[in-house]
Protein backbone atom coordinates (compact mmCIF):
# COMPACT_ATOMS: atom_id res chain seq x y z
CA UNK A 1 0.00 0.00 0.00
CA UNK A 2 2.66 2.31 0.75
CA UNK A 3 5.62 3.76 -2.41
CA UNK A 4 8.11 1.06 -3.48
CA UNK A 5 10.46 3.89 -2.76
CA UNK A 6 9.60 4.29 0.87
CA UNK A 7 8.78 0.71 2.01
CA UNK A 8 9.73 -3.20 0.29
CA UNK A 9 8.38 -6.11 1.83
CA UNK A 10 11.39 -7.75 0.88
CA UNK A 11 11.48 -11.14 2.42
CA UNK A 12 9.42 -13.50 4.85
CA UNK A 13 10.06 -16.57 7.57
CA UNK A 14 7.98 -19.38 8.40
CA UNK A 15 9.14 -22.34 10.57
CA UNK A 16 8.10 -24.41 7.28
CA UNK A 17 9.80 -23.36 4.31
CA UNK A 18 6.89 -24.17 2.08
CA UNK A 19 4.29 -22.17 4.24
CA UNK A 20 6.60 -18.87 3.78
CA UNK A 21 7.23 -19.64 0.57
CA UNK A 22 3.22 -19.94 -0.19
CA UNK A 23 2.83 -16.07 1.36
CA UNK A 24 5.96 -14.77 -0.57
CA UNK A 25 4.11 -16.05 -3.66
CA UNK A 26 0.49 -14.55 -3.16
CA UNK A 27 2.10 -11.33 -2.00
CA UNK A 28 4.96 -11.10 -4.44
CA UNK A 29 7.75 -10.80 -1.97
CA UNK A 30 11.41 -11.59 -3.27
CA UNK A 31 12.84 -14.25 -0.42
CA UNK A 32 11.19 -17.02 1.42
CA UNK A 33 12.82 -18.54 4.27
CA UNK A 34 12.00 -21.70 6.30
CA UNK A 35 13.57 -19.78 10.01
CA UNK A 36 13.63 -16.72 11.67
CA UNK A 37 17.26 -16.75 11.96
CA UNK A 38 17.62 -17.15 8.00
CA UNK A 39 15.49 -14.16 7.63
CA UNK A 40 17.73 -12.07 10.43
CA UNK A 41 20.65 -13.10 8.63
CA UNK A 42 19.26 -11.03 5.59
CA UNK A 43 21.51 -8.49 4.07
CA UNK A 44 18.53 -6.95 2.27
CA UNK A 45 16.37 -6.70 5.76
CA UNK A 46 16.60 -3.55 7.67
CA UNK A 47 13.67 -3.83 9.22
CA UNK A 48 11.83 -6.86 10.89
CA UNK A 49 8.47 -6.87 11.87
CA UNK A 50 7.55 -9.78 14.35
CA UNK A 51 4.15 -11.02 14.19
CA UNK A 52 4.65 -14.43 15.90
CA UNK A 53 2.88 -15.31 19.07
CA UNK A 54 3.12 -13.46 21.73
CA UNK A 55 5.67 -16.05 23.48
CA UNK A 56 8.00 -16.29 20.94
CA UNK A 57 8.29 -12.41 20.94
CA UNK A 58 11.11 -11.78 23.02
CA UNK A 59 13.60 -14.69 21.17
CA UNK A 60 12.77 -13.16 17.82
CA UNK A 61 13.12 -10.11 18.77
CA UNK A 62 16.71 -10.25 20.00
CA UNK A 63 17.73 -13.06 17.40
CA UNK A 64 16.86 -9.94 14.74
CA UNK A 65 18.89 -7.32 17.12
CA UNK A 66 21.71 -10.16 17.18
CA UNK A 67 21.69 -9.28 13.05
CA UNK A 68 21.91 -5.55 13.42
CA UNK A 69 18.18 -5.15 12.21
CA UNK A 70 15.66 -2.47 13.13
CA UNK A 71 12.86 -4.34 14.77
CA UNK A 72 9.16 -3.59 15.10
CA UNK A 73 7.42 -6.23 17.14
CA UNK A 74 3.64 -6.67 17.66
CA UNK A 75 2.21 -6.30 20.42
CA UNK A 76 2.33 -7.09 23.46
CA UNK A 77 6.17 -6.62 23.35
CA UNK A 78 6.39 -8.84 25.95
CA UNK A 79 4.90 -11.04 28.08
CA UNK A 80 6.30 -9.61 31.10
CA UNK A 81 7.74 -6.72 32.29
CA UNK A 82 11.59 -8.27 32.38
CA UNK A 83 11.16 -9.51 29.03
CA UNK A 84 10.25 -5.56 27.71
CA UNK A 85 13.25 -4.34 30.04
CA UNK A 86 15.51 -7.32 28.45
CA UNK A 87 14.94 -6.39 24.39
CA UNK A 88 15.15 -2.96 25.35
CA UNK A 89 18.58 -3.52 27.30
CA UNK A 90 20.07 -5.25 24.44
CA UNK A 91 18.66 -2.82 21.25
CA UNK A 92 19.96 0.38 23.37
CA UNK A 93 23.34 -1.57 24.02
CA UNK A 94 23.35 -2.04 20.11
CA UNK A 95 22.03 1.24 19.42
CA UNK A 96 19.19 -0.34 17.64
CA UNK A 97 15.60 0.91 17.14
CA UNK A 98 13.14 -0.75 18.77
CA UNK A 99 9.56 -0.15 18.41
CA UNK A 100 6.24 -2.07 20.11
CA UNK A 101 3.61 -2.62 17.06
CA UNK A 102 1.24 -0.38 18.82
CA UNK A 103 -0.43 0.53 15.29
CA UNK A 104 -3.39 2.81 17.40
CA UNK A 105 -0.90 5.57 18.03
CA UNK A 106 0.11 6.52 14.48
CA UNK A 107 -3.80 6.50 13.17
CA UNK A 108 -5.04 10.01 12.14
CA UNK A 109 -8.18 9.65 13.79
CA UNK A 110 -5.78 9.58 17.13
CA UNK A 111 -3.39 12.22 15.55
CA UNK A 112 -6.62 14.63 15.69
CA UNK A 113 -7.30 13.75 19.48
CA UNK A 114 -3.82 14.32 20.32
CA UNK A 115 -4.51 17.67 18.83
CA UNK A 116 -8.08 18.31 20.27
CA UNK A 117 -5.93 17.40 23.67
CA UNK A 118 -2.90 20.04 22.95
CA UNK A 119 -5.45 22.58 22.12
CA UNK A 120 -7.39 22.51 25.60
CA UNK A 121 -10.56 21.75 23.76
CA UNK A 122 -11.80 19.48 26.40
CA UNK A 123 -10.52 21.49 29.70
CA UNK A 124 -8.78 20.07 32.48
CA UNK A 125 -9.03 16.57 32.20
CA UNK A 126 -10.77 14.58 34.58
CA UNK A 127 -11.36 11.03 33.35
CA UNK A 128 -10.68 8.28 30.47
CA UNK A 129 -12.31 5.45 29.83
CA UNK A 130 -11.38 2.92 27.53
CA UNK A 131 -13.42 -0.72 26.69
CA UNK A 132 -12.42 -3.41 24.13
CA UNK A 133 -14.38 -6.93 24.11
CA UNK A 134 -15.97 -9.09 21.51
CA UNK A 135 -16.14 -12.81 21.45
CA UNK A 136 -13.28 -14.18 19.91
CA UNK A 137 -12.34 -17.84 18.97
CA UNK A 138 -8.67 -17.47 18.83
CA UNK A 139 -7.32 -20.08 20.25
CA UNK A 140 -4.44 -18.43 21.30
CA UNK A 141 -6.06 -16.11 23.59
CA UNK A 142 -7.58 -19.19 26.68
CA UNK A 143 -4.18 -20.63 26.14
CA UNK A 144 -1.79 -19.81 29.30
CA UNK A 145 1.48 -21.17 27.06
CA UNK A 146 0.41 -18.56 24.39
CA UNK A 147 0.23 -16.21 26.75
CA UNK A 148 -3.70 -15.68 26.04
CA UNK A 149 -5.82 -13.78 28.19
CA UNK A 150 -8.17 -10.52 28.01
CA UNK A 151 -5.45 -8.26 29.68
CA UNK A 152 -2.37 -9.16 27.63
CA UNK A 153 -3.85 -8.79 23.94
CA UNK A 154 -6.95 -6.20 24.42
CA UNK A 155 -6.46 -4.65 27.53
CA UNK A 156 -3.14 -3.45 26.34
CA UNK A 157 -5.11 -1.10 23.94
CA UNK A 158 -7.33 0.39 26.72
CA UNK A 159 -4.00 1.28 28.75
CA UNK A 160 -2.19 2.82 25.95
CA UNK A 161 -4.95 5.04 25.18
CA UNK A 162 -5.13 6.19 28.83
CA UNK A 163 -1.58 6.60 29.16
CA UNK A 164 -1.47 8.60 26.06
CA UNK A 165 -4.14 11.11 27.05
CA UNK A 166 -2.40 11.34 30.61
CA UNK A 167 1.03 12.11 28.97
CA UNK A 168 2.52 8.47 29.92
CA UNK A 169 1.92 9.87 33.53
CA UNK A 170 2.24 6.95 35.91
CA UNK A 171 -0.76 5.65 38.04
CA UNK A 172 -0.83 6.01 41.99
CA UNK A 173 -3.01 3.44 42.63
CA UNK A 174 -4.37 0.31 40.34
CA UNK A 175 -7.00 -2.25 41.06
CA UNK A 176 -8.55 -4.99 38.73
CA UNK A 177 -11.15 -7.26 39.34
CA UNK A 178 -11.86 -10.26 37.01
CA UNK A 179 -13.80 -13.08 35.52
CA UNK A 180 -10.92 -15.82 35.22
CA UNK A 181 -11.31 -18.03 32.35
CA UNK A 182 -11.66 -21.91 32.86
CA UNK A 183 -8.14 -22.17 31.16
CA UNK A 184 -6.92 -20.15 34.16
CA UNK A 185 -6.41 -16.92 31.95
CA UNK A 186 -8.28 -13.91 32.00
CA UNK A 187 -10.98 -13.61 30.43
CA UNK A 188 -12.84 -10.05 31.48
CA UNK A 189 -11.16 -7.69 33.49
CA UNK A 190 -12.26 -3.99 34.72
CA UNK A 191 -9.09 -2.25 35.85
CA UNK A 192 -9.23 1.43 38.00
CA UNK A 193 -6.41 3.79 37.59
CA UNK A 194 -5.63 6.62 40.21
CA UNK A 195 -3.62 9.43 38.77
CA UNK A 196 -2.12 12.41 40.49
CA UNK A 197 -5.04 14.93 41.37
CA UNK A 198 -8.10 12.85 41.50
CA UNK A 199 -7.93 12.19 37.57
CA UNK A 200 -8.83 8.64 37.05
CA UNK A 201 -8.58 5.81 34.20
CA UNK A 202 -10.76 2.91 33.88
CA UNK A 203 -11.49 0.02 31.13
CA UNK A 204 -12.47 -3.35 30.50
CA UNK A 205 -11.57 -5.85 28.44
CA UNK A 206 -13.17 -9.21 27.65
CA UNK A 207 -12.55 -12.18 25.32
CA UNK A 208 -16.18 -13.18 26.00
CA UNK A 209 -18.21 -10.48 25.53
CA UNK A 210 -18.95 -7.44 23.21
CA UNK A 211 -18.12 -4.16 24.97
CA UNK A 212 -18.71 -0.67 23.42
CA UNK A 213 -15.22 -0.48 21.65
CA UNK A 214 -15.04 2.81 22.14
CA UNK A 215 -12.37 5.09 24.45
CA UNK A 216 -13.33 8.71 25.74
CA UNK A 217 -11.72 11.14 27.88
CA UNK A 218 -13.83 13.82 30.04
CA UNK A 219 -12.44 17.10 31.04
CA UNK A 220 -13.90 20.33 32.31
CA UNK A 221 -15.54 21.65 28.95
CA UNK A 222 -16.06 18.96 27.22
CA UNK A 223 -15.60 14.89 25.67
CA UNK A 224 -13.97 13.45 23.24
CA UNK A 225 -14.39 9.68 21.61
CA UNK A 226 -12.39 7.44 19.40
CA UNK A 227 -13.56 4.10 17.65
CA UNK A 228 -13.37 1.38 17.45
CA UNK A 229 -10.66 1.48 20.58
CA UNK A 230 -7.27 -0.35 18.81
CA UNK A 231 -7.76 0.78 15.28
CA UNK A 232 -9.70 4.11 15.01
CA UNK A 233 -11.49 5.35 12.09
CA UNK A 234 -13.75 7.81 14.27
CA UNK A 235 -13.45 10.77 16.72
CA UNK A 236 -16.45 12.37 18.15
CA UNK A 237 -15.90 15.55 20.13
CA UNK A 238 -19.00 17.20 22.08
CA UNK A 239 -21.44 16.46 18.48
CA UNK A 240 -19.18 17.15 15.78
CA UNK A 241 -18.31 13.88 14.53
CA UNK A 242 -14.91 13.25 12.10
CA UNK A 243 -14.14 9.89 9.86
CA UNK A 244 -11.28 9.08 8.74
CA UNK A 245 -11.75 6.13 6.67
CA UNK A 246 -8.82 3.23 6.63
CA UNK A 247 -9.61 0.97 3.82
CA UNK A 248 -7.18 3.26 1.52
CA UNK A 249 -7.99 1.42 -1.53
CA UNK A 250 -7.22 -2.28 -0.67
CA UNK A 251 -8.56 -4.74 -2.11
CA UNK A 252 -6.85 -7.35 0.42
CA UNK A 253 -9.17 -9.13 2.34
CA UNK A 254 -7.58 -9.20 6.26
CA UNK A 255 -8.21 -11.61 8.93
CA UNK A 256 -8.85 -8.32 11.05
CA UNK A 257 -10.44 -5.03 10.58
CA UNK A 258 -8.81 -1.60 9.62
CA UNK A 259 -5.67 -3.93 8.86
CA UNK A 260 -4.64 -1.52 5.94
CA UNK A 261 -4.16 0.92 9.05
CA UNK A 262 -0.87 -0.83 9.49
CA UNK A 263 0.46 1.28 7.42
CA UNK A 264 0.43 4.37 9.53
CA UNK A 265 3.14 2.28 12.24
CA UNK A 266 5.33 1.44 8.93
CA UNK A 267 5.61 4.97 8.33
CA UNK A 268 6.40 6.23 11.27
CA UNK A 269 9.22 3.47 12.24
CA UNK A 270 10.50 5.05 8.35
CA UNK A 271 10.72 8.31 9.89
CA UNK A 272 12.29 7.49 13.14
CA UNK A 273 15.26 5.44 11.21
CA UNK A 274 15.60 8.41 8.58
CA UNK A 275 15.18 10.89 11.92
CA UNK A 276 18.25 8.80 13.00
CA UNK A 277 17.06 9.51 16.12
CA UNK A 278 16.65 7.76 19.33
CA UNK A 279 13.04 8.90 20.39
CA UNK A 280 11.94 9.48 23.36
CA UNK A 281 11.51 6.94 25.88
CA UNK A 282 11.55 8.57 28.98
CA UNK A 283 11.33 12.72 27.77
CA UNK A 284 14.29 12.63 26.38
CA UNK A 285 15.75 12.28 22.70
CA UNK A 286 19.57 11.48 21.81
CA UNK A 287 21.13 11.91 18.88
CA UNK A 288 21.95 8.96 16.78
CA UNK A 289 20.11 5.63 16.25
CA UNK A 290 18.77 4.81 19.55
CA UNK A 291 15.85 2.84 20.11
CA UNK A 292 12.28 3.11 21.04
CA UNK A 293 10.36 1.21 23.22
CA UNK A 294 7.08 2.14 22.97
CA UNK A 295 6.72 2.69 27.12
CA UNK A 296 3.69 2.78 28.88
CA UNK A 297 2.50 1.80 32.75
CA UNK A 298 1.71 -1.87 31.26
CA UNK A 299 5.06 -2.86 31.05
CA UNK A 300 6.44 -1.24 33.85
CA UNK A 301 5.78 -4.56 35.71
CA UNK A 302 4.07 -3.09 38.65
CA UNK A 303 0.85 -2.43 37.01
CA UNK A 304 1.02 -5.73 35.81
CA UNK A 305 1.60 -7.20 39.16
CA UNK A 306 -1.38 -5.36 40.57
CA UNK A 307 -3.52 -6.52 37.88
CA UNK A 308 -2.27 -10.32 37.95
CA UNK A 309 -2.16 -10.34 41.46
CA UNK A 310 -5.86 -8.35 41.36
CA UNK A 311 -7.34 -10.07 38.97
CA UNK A 312 -5.29 -13.77 39.30
CA UNK A 313 -4.93 -13.61 42.96
CA UNK A 314 -1.29 -14.44 41.94
CA UNK A 315 1.45 -13.45 40.30
CA UNK A 316 1.15 -15.10 36.43
CA UNK A 317 3.67 -16.79 34.91
CA UNK A 318 3.39 -13.88 32.45
CA UNK A 319 2.29 -10.81 34.66
CA UNK A 320 3.29 -7.86 32.64
N1 LIG B 1 -1.93 -5.19 15.66
C1 LIG B 1 -3.00 -5.93 15.43
O1 LIG B 1 -4.07 -5.46 15.04
C2 LIG B 1 -2.91 -7.39 15.66
C3 LIG B 1 -1.85 -7.90 16.37
N2 LIG B 1 -1.76 -9.22 16.61
C4 LIG B 1 -0.58 -9.71 17.32
O2 LIG B 1 0.19 -10.44 16.39
C5 LIG B 1 0.74 -11.59 16.99
C6 LIG B 1 0.32 -12.80 16.20
O3 LIG B 1 -1.08 -12.92 16.27
P1 LIG B 1 -1.81 -13.89 15.19
O4 LIG B 1 -1.31 -13.57 13.85
O5 LIG B 1 -3.27 -13.85 15.46
O6 LIG B 1 -1.22 -15.30 15.68
P2 LIG B 1 -1.20 -16.74 14.96
O7 LIG B 1 -1.79 -17.70 15.93
O8 LIG B 1 -1.74 -16.63 13.59
O9 LIG B 1 0.40 -17.03 14.91
C7 LIG B 1 1.22 -16.16 14.20
C8 LIG B 1 2.47 -16.92 13.81
O10 LIG B 1 3.22 -17.26 14.96
C9 LIG B 1 4.22 -18.18 14.48
N3 LIG B 1 4.70 -19.06 15.51
C10 LIG B 1 5.96 -19.13 15.93
N4 LIG B 1 6.09 -20.02 16.89
C11 LIG B 1 4.86 -20.55 17.09
C12 LIG B 1 4.37 -21.54 17.98
N5 LIG B 1 5.15 -22.15 18.86
N6 LIG B 1 3.06 -21.86 17.91
C13 LIG B 1 2.26 -21.23 17.02
N7 LIG B 1 2.67 -20.25 16.16
C14 LIG B 1 3.97 -19.94 16.21
C15 LIG B 1 3.58 -18.95 13.35
O11 LIG B 1 4.38 -18.67 12.22
P3 LIG B 1 5.06 -19.82 11.33
O12 LIG B 1 4.56 -21.14 11.82
O13 LIG B 1 4.60 -19.48 9.98
O14 LIG B 1 6.51 -19.64 11.55
C16 LIG B 1 2.22 -18.28 13.15
O15 LIG B 1 1.89 -18.09 11.80
C17 LIG B 1 0.29 -11.60 18.44
O16 LIG B 1 1.33 -11.08 19.23
C18 LIG B 1 -0.92 -10.65 18.45
O17 LIG B 1 -1.00 -9.94 19.68
C19 LIG B 1 -2.68 -10.11 16.11
C20 LIG B 1 -3.77 -9.63 15.40
C21 LIG B 1 -3.98 -8.24 15.15
O1 LIG C 1 -4.43 -6.84 18.35
C1 LIG C 1 -5.42 -7.38 17.93
O2 LIG C 1 -6.45 -6.70 17.32
C2 LIG C 1 -7.77 -6.95 17.66
C3 LIG C 1 -8.07 -8.34 18.15
O3 LIG C 1 -8.41 -9.15 17.05
C4 LIG C 1 -6.91 -9.02 18.88
O4 LIG C 1 -7.14 -10.40 19.07
C5 LIG C 1 -5.64 -8.84 18.12
O5 LIG C 1 -4.55 -9.43 18.84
Amino acid sequence: SLPRSDHQVVAVAARELSRAREFAQKHGIPRAYGSYQELAEDPNVEVAYIGTQNPQHKATVLMCLAAGKAVLCEKPMGVNAAEVREMVAEARSRGLFLMEGLWTRFFPATEALKSVLAQGTLGDLRAARAEMGFVIALPRLTDWAQAGGAVLDLGIYCVQFISMVFGGQRPEKISAVARVHETGVDDTVSVLLQYPGGVQGSFTCSISSKLSNAASVSGTKDRAEVSPTWAPVELVVNNDRKEFPCSLGSKEIYNFIHSPGMIYEAMHVRKCLRKGKGVEDTGRSKPGRGCLAARHPFHSGSYGNYISQDVLGHPSAYSM
